[in-house]
């Protein structure tokens, strides 16, 4: 079984390495370097793995190395293991939104076996997507490693041009915060409406969850379950024909288009 190496232990982090256990990886093949000793002591205690003294400690003898830190320390961390990283050559996981495969190069040195991904929180719970994309460079045996490591987490898609990771960014890897603040809205709605608190937001989140999974399990799409819900001149097409005369697909769409640059953005302030 590979050794993996999770340089930052945070959330998403916690969420893959509690995927890989809960999938069968064994706990002493993973190993985390984190600097907030409560994160890292939490870590080991709820899923035994093994702490690491230090970054350079931690990617030493790995199979692979998964990057999950923030995008602003990326090159803080890739400058002080590039020496290690080139003996070794390890297989090399980003998760970070927007780093781009020439950020890495210009930190790491080319010829690297390098995979970006993009999960999401809903990992936590086995329920993510992850996005991934591998240097043309990236052979089957590492293409097919990388998607182990992240299937451990739910359902991976392979995305063909690089380019694209900050729209999966954008879409899948920010998208779970649109839902709960979708919800947000929705409960206080129903609160202005005279429900209780705790009434509205169970009502809410049942009602979420339910849509969700219609969605997901229907082949005609999620246009076709709305039509379905709304009879005509009734309550739904009232609230559908407000949200529609309220822009609310083309504030959709420029959010996600914000969120897409906001990727191309950190990836130029990271210096590449
Ligand atoms: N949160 C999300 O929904 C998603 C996040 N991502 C990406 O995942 C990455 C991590 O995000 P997330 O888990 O949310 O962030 P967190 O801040 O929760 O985790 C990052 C951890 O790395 C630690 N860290 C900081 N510097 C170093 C260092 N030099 N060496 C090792 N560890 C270090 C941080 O410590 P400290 O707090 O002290 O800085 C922190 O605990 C980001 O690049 C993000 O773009 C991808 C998909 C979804
Ligand atoms: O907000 C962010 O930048 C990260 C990446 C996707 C989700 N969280």
């Amino acid at each position: 079984m590979s050794t993996i190496a999770f340089i930052g232990g945070g959330n998403m982090a916690r969420s893959l390495i509690g995927g890989l256990i809960t999938r069968g990886h064994p706990a002493g093949a993973i190993r985390v370097a984190e600097p907030v000793p409560t994160l890292q002591d939490a870590l080991v205690a709820d899923f035994g793995i093994v702490a690491a003294d230090s970054n350079l400690d931690a990617i030493t003898g790995a199979d692979v190395v998964l990057f999950a830190v923030k995008p602003q320390v990326m090159a803080t961390v890739c400058l002080e293991l590039r020496a290690a990283l080139s003996a070794g050559r390890p297989l090399l996981i980003s998760i970070a939104a927007g780093i781009s495969l020439a950020n890495f190069e210009q930190w790491l040195g080319t010829d690297l076996r390098l995979i970006r991904a993009m999960p999401n929180t809903p990992a936590l719970i086995g329920a993510g997507i992850t996005g991934i994309y591998a240097d043309p460079a990236v052979d089957a045996d590492d293409r097919a490693l990388a998607a182990s490591v992240l299937a451990a987490v739910g359902p991976t898609v392979w995305i063909e041009q690089e380019a694209l990771m900050d729209a999966v960014t954008a879409v899948s890897g920010s998208g779970p915060a649109y839902f709960f603040l979708l919800m947000e809205s929705m409960i206080a709605a129903g609160v202005a409406q005279g429900l209780s608190e705790p009434a509205a937001r169970e009502l809410v989140l049942n009602t979420a969850l339910g849509a969700a999974r219609m969605a997901v399990n229907e082949p005609l799409g999620p246009a076709e379950l709305r039509r379905r819900v709304t009879s005509p001149n009734g309550t739904t097409q009232a609230a559908i024909e407000t949200f529609e005369a309220g822009g609310f697909r083309e504030l959709t769409a420029r959010a996600i288009a914000r969120a897409t640059e906001r990727g191309r953005e950190l990836s130029q302030q990271a210096g590449g």
